[in-house]
């Protein structure tokens, strides 16, 4: 289990990014779900040991993280939000030089390795080809191969899905639900679609501060019978900004859903309006917006 207890941390200048986070992780995928700027990345680089909380603990299975990162590293696997690869190297010769600096060996097994880690991120074909050739879905592949790499018992991915097709991101999301099964990942997004379909827990950040956490589901029923669904103009949109606390708009052809949300037992905000089952999208606007 990794245990985190009052984590904070305050930036050279003044930006508290981490105020008081606690948290304890089971295996499976964790997501860690908010806006620009909650946090997140910051809380994931603490995790995996690159930068130190001004105060508080993180353990896994008794490993102290801040007073051991070394031995931490060695059980933790991180893809990053934005990383860079040599250009003029292949996949294959970049996992197996990663696999060599992880100790695993001897070379014969680690070329087998890192085969079957190809393989398994739809890599084997284009595994002989520079990587600085990659298109943005096949870095994001091998960099997931590369962070599970001597199986991790953690696993931290900080926003993968950034700037992948849909049919890339769905494969990507394959890929961590089969690593997941093994161990414990933590999977950061602003994107609400990412966290709902995959995670059996999750925690939504906001200024620093886990706002909200547990199951998907559960969570959203905590909005029951208080988000309504109606459809408006984008002329009298501003309207109903201004009146009602509106947590989400879609332009829809030649008009705009809105979702709003009002107190428990409230009537009816408008007579056009049907009560709706809440969504994560609902849970998420509610307390972020
Ligand atoms: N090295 C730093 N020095 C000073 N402030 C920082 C530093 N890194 C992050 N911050 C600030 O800390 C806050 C949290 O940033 P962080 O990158 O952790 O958020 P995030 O949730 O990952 O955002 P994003 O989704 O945009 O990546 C932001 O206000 C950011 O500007």
């Amino acid at each position: 289990m990794l245990k985190i207890k009052s984590l904070s941390k305050t930036y050279s200048n003044g930006i508290h990014a981490l105020r008081n986070i606690s948290l304890e992780l089971e295996p499976g995928i964790f997501g860690l779900l908010g806006p620009n700027g909650a946090g997140k990345s910051t809380l994931m680089r603490t995790i995996a040991t690159l930068q130190l909380p001004d105060s508080g603990q993180i353990q896994l299975d008794g490993l102290d993280f801040i007073q051991e990162p070394r031995k931490a590293r060695e059980r933790i696997g991180y893809l990053p939000q934005d990383f860079g690869v040599y250009p003029r190297v292949t996949a294959r010769e970049m996992l197996d030089y990663l696999a060599a600096l992880k100790g695993i060996g001897p070379s014969a097994a680690r070329r087998a390795e890192v085969a079957r880690q190809l393989e398994k991120v739809n890599l084997t074909e284009a595994a002989d080809q520079r990587l600085d050739t990659y298109s943005g879905g096949m870095k994001q592949r091998f960099g997931i191969a590369a962070a599970l790499q001597g199986k991790p018992e953690l696993v931290i991915v900080d926003e993968p899905t950034a700037g992948l097709d849909p049919s890339e991101r769905r494969r990507f999301q394959l890929l961590l639900t089969e690593a997941a099964k093994d161990c414990i990942l933590i999977l950061s997004s602003h994107i609400v679609e990412d966290i709902a379909g995959l995670c059996s827990n999750m925690a939504i950040m906001h200024k620093g501060q886990l706002v909200l956490e547990g199951d998907p589901s559960t969570l959203t029923h905590e909005l029951e019978g208080q988000v309504w669904e109606f459809s408006t103009s984008l002329e009298k949109l501003p309207h109903f900004q201004q009146n009602l606390r509106v947590l989400s708009w879609l332009p829809k052809q030649d008009a705009i859903i809105v979702h709003a949300w009002t107190e428990p037992g409230a009537y009816q905000p408008t007579p056009s309006c049907v009560a709706v089952e809440p969504t994560l999208e609902d849970l998420y606007a509610f307390h972020t917006r």
